[in-house]
């Protein structure tokens, strides 16, 4: 079953209700959350975050590096599911992200790879339904989508 823009948008957007941003204890632990999932579930990606390569989720958790890396990563999450409807916006700020990652080489194929790592994290403190599940992979396709685009028309490595 195909779902809206609008709907689509909706059921993310309430999936962050518990993954708020902000500067509060909560807020914080938010953000660096996800990068102790993402290094403890899929460490071969921590290849990409230069001097942490060996991190632990025990190392992620005391850093403050990764208390302000969570706060961006969760805040473009944010961002990407309110924007949804709004879609020449949602797709410049995915053009954005890629021109903001051009320096770290990434493999094209992650673009996509992210949705079930970020969805990953949200199942892993109990806080996704299997609908917001199937929203936030169709939000990600089309985030792949244009990324795929984008790098192509800026010649660099991109999955066909
Ligand atoms: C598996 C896919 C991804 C990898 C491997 C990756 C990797 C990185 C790395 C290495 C950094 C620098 C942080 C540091 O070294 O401390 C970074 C920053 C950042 N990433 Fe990603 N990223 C991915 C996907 C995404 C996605 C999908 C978004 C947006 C929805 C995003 C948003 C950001 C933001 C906002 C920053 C902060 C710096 C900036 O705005 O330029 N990333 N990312």
């Amino acid at each position: 079953m195909s779902m809206t823009r609008q709907e689509i948008q909706d059921l993310c957007v309430k999936s962050l209700e518990e993954k708020m941003v902000g500067t509060t204890d909560k807020g914080i632990a938010n953000g660096n959350g996800f990068y102790q999932y993402f290094f403890t579930n899929f460490p071969d990606l921590r290849v990409y975050f230069k001097g942490a390569e060996k991190f632990t989720a025990e190392d992620v958790k005391k850093s403050e590096r990764f208390d302000k890396q969570g706060q961006r990563i969760l805040l473009a999450c944010h961002l990407i599911a309110n924007v949804f409807t709004n879609e020449e916006v949602f797709k410049a700020y995915v053009r954005e992200t890629i021109n903001r990652h051009r320096i770290y080489k990434m493999d094209p194929a992650l673009w996509m790879a992210f949705f079930t790592v970020f969805t990953g994290y949200l199942e892993s403190t109990g806080s996704l339904n299997d609908q917001q599940k199937a929203a936030w992979m169709a939000l990600g396709k089309e985030f792949n989508a244009e990324c795929q685009v984008h790098l192509k028309n800026s010649n660099l490595p991109y999955v066909h």
